[in-house]
């Protein structure tokens, strides 16, 4: 088990030196990819004709991209960014009435990748499931009502947008939803709004860890800020994720790399802070509706490509995430991944 991190809050907005425990060995904060298209995450536009062979290819070998012509209005990313800023803005004892319970996952807190790591991290954040309601009464209590409706509008346009993505990544891969074992929406997906307050020190903070999402696949919309960044395996380099204007990032989650028996890498990433700027992010965090195993695709297995990962429902994935952290996709692996010389 991991060691609990204890008094987990700090007011971010009162600290003139970074404290001890948030100090991290330096961070590189000055990584390839701004200037170098060859280095970069790719933006595809989802109306591109080559939108397959584009999305392979980046999930291939990068485990994220940037869509544009995703069709989100403007102004419903604008609303969640303002809501968000809000409820950051607010004192720490006004959040912590909506703080998460030791045994929930939605409301106000720190990372819950936090346990894994021994400093902790310049942020903060707030997730919901399903009606954020109940936490934004105890935050609002004479109007919370504006928050829900904000939270509802996003939540219906990332509905789209995950099924149309879900739609192109299962034609990248040469499948169809036929082939998934699903047909509905997913009922458990999670909005998850993280808060980056300016830091003193952001050489040495750690904004979020490095980590993979346990998702099929993630949408991040981070403003105008940068922090995003994903490692480049083959180089072992750290590259930022550039914010473009009305721009969103999809992350491949572990459930995908499962699905596609492999194939596509889950991208690991992490968020850096920086000196002057609040910065926020709007996190949308898809799987398999409940109940729902997910396996590798039939038509990605065969006598030479056998399934590489047994089937697993996302919360018995997540169960798995939560005791063993970046040894959880090793846990439901049932065959050695081929020796990469020897891929196809
Ligand atoms: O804020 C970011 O850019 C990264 C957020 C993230 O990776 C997450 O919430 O899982
Ligand atoms: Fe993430």
């Amino acid at each position: 088990m991991p060691s609990m991190v204890t008094e987990p809050y700090l007011e971010f907005d009162s600290m003139t030196e970074l404290p001890d425990s948030h100090a991290w060995a330096p961070i590189d904060h000055d990584p390839v990819g701004r200037d170098n298209m060859e280095e970069a995450v790719p933006v595809i536009d989802l109306e591109d004709p080559n939108v397959f062979s584009r999305m392979a290819d980046a999930c291939r070998s990068w485990g994220a991209f940037q869509v544009t012509n995703h069709g989100v209005p403007p102004d419903v990313l604008d609303g969640i960014e303002r809501a968000g800023m809000d409820l950051f803005s607010l004192p720490l004892e006004r959040k912590l009435r909506a703080a998460r319970s030791p045994d929930g996952v939605t409301g106000y807190g720190v990372a819950r990748i936090a346990p894994f790591f021994p400093k902790r991290m310049w942020s903060e954040g707030f997730t919901v499931i399903g009606s954020p309601a109940d936490h934004s009464r105890q935050i609002w209590p004479h109007d919370y009502s504006f928050f829900c409706d904000i939270i509802d509008d996003y939540k219906k346009e990332m509905e789209r947008l995950t099924s149309k993505l879900m739609g192109l990544i299962l034609g990248s891969l040469g499948a169809t939803k036929d082939d998934t074992n699903w047909e509905s929406p997913s009922d458990c997906d999670a909005i998850q709004l993280n808060y980056y307050p300016i830091c003193p020190d952001p050489d040495r903070a750690m904004g979020l860890a490095p980590h993979t999402d346990s998702t099929l696949f993630t949408i991040l919309y981070q403003s105008n800020i940068s922090g995003l960044q994903v490692l480049e395996e083959s180089s072992a380099t750290w590259i930022e994720v550039p914010p473009l204007c009305g721009a969103l990032v999809i992350i491949v989650g572990d459930l995908l790399h499962i699905l596609s028996n492999g194939a596509y890498a889950s991208g690991l990433h992490r968020a850096v802070v920086n000196r002057t700027r609040h910065r926020l992010s709007v996190v949308y965090l898809h799987g398999p509706p409940s109940g729902v195993r997910v396996r590798p695709l039939p038509g990605l297995v065969d006598a030479d490509r056998p399934p590489l990962y047994r089937p697993v429902t996302w919360s018995e994935y997540l169960g798995a995430k939560a005791k063993y952290f970046d040894k959880a996709l090793s846990c439901v692996r049932i065959c050695a991944p081929p020796m990469k010389g020897l891929m196809a």
